[in-house]
């Protein structure tokens, strides 16, 4: 259940040198999240304003929403260095305590997945982020004592798909947080207009918001598409002459091409849905239960998944376990058992 999500999405070898390119680099280039980036500007310019380190921050939410972006972001516009780690990479207390004791004032410390700190080291960052200091065991047996070394101020940016999983004593320290929400089609919209001008490719404005609405909500999605269209775009097929233009009817083939439905969702989202109704009659049924059925880690289809066929009211959450709603029978032209009628109307009710 704990093990790590494992993001489809999340490019790699040239697709991730590009995806680096597109990463915003300052506040203003973040695109959408606005509650999050209005109270940040605030909290920024009055740290900076009291010459002191920004409290430690919290970013949650699904994967590809930009919590590792805005982590650098928050570096670059507080003018501090960043070291990054991760909850599984820092394994020994050791490691936290060399981090810890090598910064220098005002630095920040990423720490990316850290629900999934261990729990020894996360008793060090308690007294760190909390009074600026650790307690170190020097010797063993009878000699055995422990000093306390005092830190620099610092800044620990920590970033989690599953905020449920922190220990309340952890969340408790954490002075700002920001829970990301999906983007909504029109940021997606100027994200792949954006992306697209960087990346030197000719788009329509309908090309681009075809991306956009079929992009799960998650700007890593829409600019992994806006990659893939791009490569449709340039060969000729019955959509295009192939001359690199990216036009609505070249994006329409491009994610049918790919598996991305008419409603955006992907051939797993399509799986998950089609199990839950097909296998267990629309549900309720566990998490672990649908996981099984696919083939996907829990984990997995608890973080990325559920929460945008949510959000998107294709299933539902249940005292009972998962359901799923009229939308998806309609969606997927199945036709719902006669006891899921009873269970649509719990869920208006
Ligand atoms: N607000 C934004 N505006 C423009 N581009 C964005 C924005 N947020 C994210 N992106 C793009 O999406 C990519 C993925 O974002 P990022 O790596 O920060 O996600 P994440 O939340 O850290 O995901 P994970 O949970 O998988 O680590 C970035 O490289 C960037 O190009
Ligand atoms: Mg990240």
């Amino acid at each position: 259940m704990d093990s790590a999500p494992r993001d489809a999405s999340a490019p790699s070898g040239q697709d991730a040198d590009l995806e680096k390119a597109l990463r915003p680099r300052a506040l203003d280039d973040f695109i959408g999240q606005r509650k999050i980036k209005d109270n940040l500007r605030v909290f920024i310019t009055a740290a900076l304003q009291r010459g002191e380190a920004l409290d430690h921050v919290i970013l949650s939410g699904p994967p590809g929403l930009g919590k590792t972006t805005l982590a650098h972001i928050i570096a670059e516009e507080m003018g501090a260095e960043v070291k990054t780690t991760s909850g599984p990479a820092l394994d020994k207390p050791a490691n936290i305590a060399g981090l810890l004791t090598n910064l220098n004032e005002g630095d920040v410390l990423f720490i990316d997945e850290i629900h999934r700190l261990s729990p020894v080291v996360e008793e060090y960052l308690y007294s760190a982020m909390e009074d600026y200091a650790i307690d170190i065991l020097i010797d063993s047996g009878p000699s055995a004592r422990s000093v306390r070394i005092a830190l620099p101020p610092f800044t620990l940016i920590g970033a989690t798909t599953r905020k449920g999983l922190l220990t309340a004593p952890l969340r408790a320290r954490f002075g700002v947080d920001f829970r990301y929400d999906y983007y909504d089609v029109d940021t997606l919209h100027r994200i792949v207009l954006r992306s697209a001008s960087l990346m030197k490719v000719a788009i329509d404005e309908d090309g681009a918001f075809e991306i956009a609405r079929r992009s799960r909500g998650t700007p890593r999605i829409a600019n992994k598409l806006l990659r893939r269209t791009r490569d449709f775009a340039e060969v000729e097929t019955e959509a295009g002459p192939g001359d690199g233009r990216v036009t609505r009817a070249v994006a329409d083939h491009a994610l049918n091409a790919l598996d991305v439905d008419e409603a955006g969702l992907d051939e797993m989202d399509a799986r998950i849905l089609l199990a839950l109704m097909e296998k267990f009659d629309g549900g309720p049924v566990g998490i672990s239960t649908i996981a099984v059925a696919v083939g996907e880690d829990a984990g997995t289809v608890e973080e990325v998944y559920e929460p945008y066929l949510i959000q998107e009211g294709f299933m539902a959450r249940t005292p009972r376990g998962r359901v799923a709603t009229r939308r998806a029978y309609d969606h997927f032209d199945v036709v719902p058992p006669l006891k899921q009628s009873d269970i649509f109307d719990e869920l208006i009710g």
